[in-house]
């Protein structure tokens, strides 16, 4: 309802107001705007300037008595000729370029902006949907800032331009044009409106339909085990459907209206001919004089049908900017203070939460946290346990500082995370979670994920502590081996060792360990324990245990439940105490105490 109150109320201008997100970037290419403005100029000036010389030819060219009279006009003819190809080409260069230019800084913002978003930014968006605004919507804007623009531009200078020079050569005759005009354009810009509404339901299912299929193709194990194909295809398909029919009738619609179009004009032209031949064969008008306004009202007409294509594309880009704007604008939650206290290059690694309740932005339930205090001194080892949902990785989001706490504060050395630069809290902790993301990169890149200049003999230390030497050793080319995607795939046990390989190599004086809860054979499970092991010792760790053994070797162990910290103490004081972590020691450990 609101757009098309913004139509109606003669909001073109305000349609194409997305665009203006474009002008910083264009103003950045200062010499290749002004080429591409002198080129453009030029070109228009000898398309305009052709029906002059045309006319000329006409009346003394064929009449002169002497040839050189002729030659000359000819001459100059290929003057004006040979300036509008180069003008041309040169246009054709620079425009392109801008739009190539500007829409590869604009993605590389774009992305960069992103990842320096929130994590409650990436709880709400969907992954296709981003994807696809950083290649679609950036394609979109590169052919408007590009080539739509300069064929806009070039086609308003000559419409302006040839409109202005036939009302000069015969204002009679023009009259006539312009009273032919409105049948011409009125059914167009009605028509075009329908169509462009339907374009864009089209669009919006289809660009639904393609975050969905981004989904399902990120899923595939799982589409497949719940034998949900046919499912997931069809409603891809249905979608595709739509917007299948959605550009059949606007197809036929549009074939119909160009047949129409075509008949009015030359219909018009015809009329206007015929009122032109009367005039010179009544001597008031020159034969040439006709020539070159036939000549511009042709210009005018093609320059018209070339506006009304690109228009369309230019509005689709202006959604497309308004989308990546939307992006642009959104600021991150957790950001640096003005002046954040300076941490030293190693701490010691006291933590606290105080008081700390936490709700999840995009929360639907209650507090994911209510009322959490305690402590953590450097170099203790402390367990966290308590059942599914109960908060334990919401405490690891909010050390991280991924969140905000809704009330109350978390500290590092006394200091409320808030009061520090995100980036140099998280240079000090090293996380190890329970489900490790192989990157679509070599081994070695992997490991130095979090720690890029870390040379090849740290690499292979960090590698042999990880107990992850053996199995490298055996992979075809060592560090240098391509995992992920389009690579070799690790097993749960070779990856829990490539996560705890490259917290490692982080050497952060804080770990945050989120035990794995799928168990490994025999073997891997003692080689991880005791990567694990190593990888603790001398580190402040909080660990989210799923493993009895795990458990026993805490220094604390702390009990969660519904958002709440329960109980805490160690295995033995609590299971005295009878509570929900004895209940949970029987329940959940008793395999592995056998
Ligand atoms: N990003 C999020 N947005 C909204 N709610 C969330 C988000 N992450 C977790 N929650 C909710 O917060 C509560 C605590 O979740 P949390 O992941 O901390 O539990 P957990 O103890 O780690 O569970 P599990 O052992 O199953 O991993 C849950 O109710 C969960 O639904």
């Amino acid at each position: 309802m609101a757009n098309e109150d913004t139509e109606r109320t003669g909001g073109r201008a305000a349609k194409l107001r997305p665009l203006a997100m474009l002008v910083p970037y264009l103003l950045r290419r200062k010499a290749m705007l002004a080429a591409a403005g002198v080129a453009l100029l030029l070109a228009a000036g000898a398309t305009l300037a052709i029906p002059l010389a045309v006319r000329r030819m006409i009346d003394h060219g064929f009449s002169a008595s002497d040839a050189a009279t002729i030659d000359s006009y000819f001459l100059a003819l290929c003057g004006v000729v040979a300036v509008l190809a180069a003008a041309s080409s040169a246009r054709y260069y620079f425009v392109t370029m801008i739009g190539e230019r500007v829409v590869a800084d604009l993605r590389a913002e774009v992305f960069s902006h992103l990842t320096r978003l929130g994590i409650d930014f990436f709880d709400a968006a969907r992954s296709g949907e981003l994807v696809s605004r950083l290649s679609a919507d950036t394609t979109q804007l590169k052919a408007a800032a590009g080539s739509n623009v300069s064929i806009a531009l070039r086609n308003l200078l000559l419409f302006v331009g040839a409109i202005g020079l036939m009302v000069a050569t015969s204002p009679w005759l023009s009259l006539l044009v312009v009273a032919a005009l409105p049948v011409v354009v009125l059914p167009l810009v009605a028509f075009g409106r329908r169509v462009r509404g339907r374009a864009r339901a089209a669009q919006d299912a289809l660009a639904e339909a393609t975050a969905f299929a981004t989904e399902a193709i990120g899923a595939v194990r799982i589409v497949k085990a719940f034998t949900a194909e046919n499912r997931v295809a069809a409603r891809f398909r249905d979608a595709a459907e739509l917007a299948y029919r959605t550009a059949r009738s606007t197809t036929a619609a549009r074939a119909l209206l160009t047949g129409f179009g075509i008949f009015v004009v030359f219909a018009s032209m015809i009329i206007v001919l015929w009122s032109g031949a009367q005039d010179v064969l009544s001597g008031r008008m020159s034969p040439g004089t006709l020539g070159q306004f036939l000549f511009y009202a042709v210009l005018a007409a093609g320059a018209l049908g070339e506006l009304s294509q690109v228009w369309g594309e230019i509005a689709n880009a202006a959604g497309s900017a308004e989308r990546l704007s939307e992006i642009l604008r959104e600021t991150p939650s957790v950001r640096a203070p003005a002046q954040p206290v300076a941490l030293p290059t190693r701490v010691r690694g006291a933590i606290a939460f105080e008081e700390v309740s936490f709700r999840y932005p995009e929360g639907e339930r209650g507090a994911a946290l209510t009322d959490i205090s305690f402590q953590v001194a450097p170099g203790e080892r402390v367990a966290i346990i308590g059942p599914s949902g109960a908060g334990k990785s919401t405490l690891f989001n909010l050390l991280l500082r991924f969140y905000d706490p809704s009330a109350g504060r978390v500290t590092l050395e006394g200091v409320d995370l808030r009061r520090l630069d995100p980036a140099a809290l998280r240079d000090q902790i090293a996380i190890v979670p329970q489900d490790t993301t192989v990157f679509a990169a070599t081994l070695a890149e992997n490991l130095r994920f979090g720690r890029p200049d870390a040379d090849d003999a740290a690499l292979a230390r960090a590698a042999r502590a990880a107990h992850a030497d053996e199995f490298i050793a055996g992979l075809p080319q060592g560090f240098d081996t391509l995992l992920g995607e389009r690579g070799i795939a690790l097993s749960g046990g070779q990856r829990q060792r490539v996560a705890i390989a490259r917290a490692l190599l982080r050497e952060a004086p804080i770990l945050l360990l989120d035990e794995a809860t799928s168990a490994l054979d025999s073997e891997s499970e003692v080689a991880v324990q005791a990567a694990l092991d190593t990888l603790m010792r001398g580190r402040t760790t909080l660990v989210i245990a799923h493993r009895l053994a795990t458990i026993l070797k805490a220094d604390r162990i702390l009990v969660l439940d519904d958002g709440r910290l329960v109980e805490e103490g160690t295995h033995e004081t609590l299971i005295l105490k009878n509570g929900l972590y004895a209940r949970l020691a029987r329940l959940q450990f008793r395999a592995d105490a056998a």
